[in-house]
């Protein structure tokens, strides 16, 4: 079987209801992705085995979103240099401040591109996979182009009851 060129990995099924937002943009733009629950804390050697084979495997982006002592996209970006997007889930004793600051703070050498806190910012890592893949792909170059000028439409210039 071929690996799609995305890869969504979470923390838990839990994460999944905000996880699904980025699914649900790369079904959209057309570009095919796994899903995975891999877990730094509960399931360390499924989240070492993904990663040692990301590359080989030809993973070109992974979106990894967890909340919490959210580890997982970081130990991503440890063990492969396939780009990590980081979606901090939101929280319900932090509301997710927790989750943004343990995905945003990686120290020099090891990053992971972190978006905002929750289903906007699953929604914007599926975007940015898909920046970054139409940078090889003309067809997924214009599907994106597409996408933005129809959200740029669709914002009304006045306000309205
Ligand atoms: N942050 C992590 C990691 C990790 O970083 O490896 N593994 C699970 N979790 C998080 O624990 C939260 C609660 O999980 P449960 O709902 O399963 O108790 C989830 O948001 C998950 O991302």
């Amino acid at each position: 079987m071929t690996t799609p060129p995305v890869g969504i990995i979470m923390g838990s099924q839990s994460d999944w209801a905000t996880m699904r937002e980025a699914a649900t943009l790369l079904d959209e733009l057309h570009i095919p992705f796994e899903a995975r629950i891999v877990s730094a804390h509960r399931t360390p050697d499924r989240l070492w085995d993904y990663g040692k084979t990301a590359v080989d495997r030809g993973l070109q982006v992974i979106i990894a979103g967890a909340g919490g002592a959210a580890h997982l996209p970081g130990m991503m970006a440890s063990k492969t240099r396939v780009p990590v997007i980081g979606v901090p889930v939101q929280t319900k004793a932090l509301s997710g401040v927790d989750s943004l600051y343990s995905i945003l703070q990686m120290p020099r050498g090891f990053p992971v591109a972190t978006m905002a806190i929750g289903a906007a910012g699953a929604a914007n890592a599926a975007l940015m996979a898909a920046g970054i893949l139409a940078l090889q792909d003309a067809e997924l170059a214009k599907r994106l182009d597409d996408w933005r000028d129809a959200l740029s439409a669709s914002i009304p210039e006045v306000p309205h009851d």
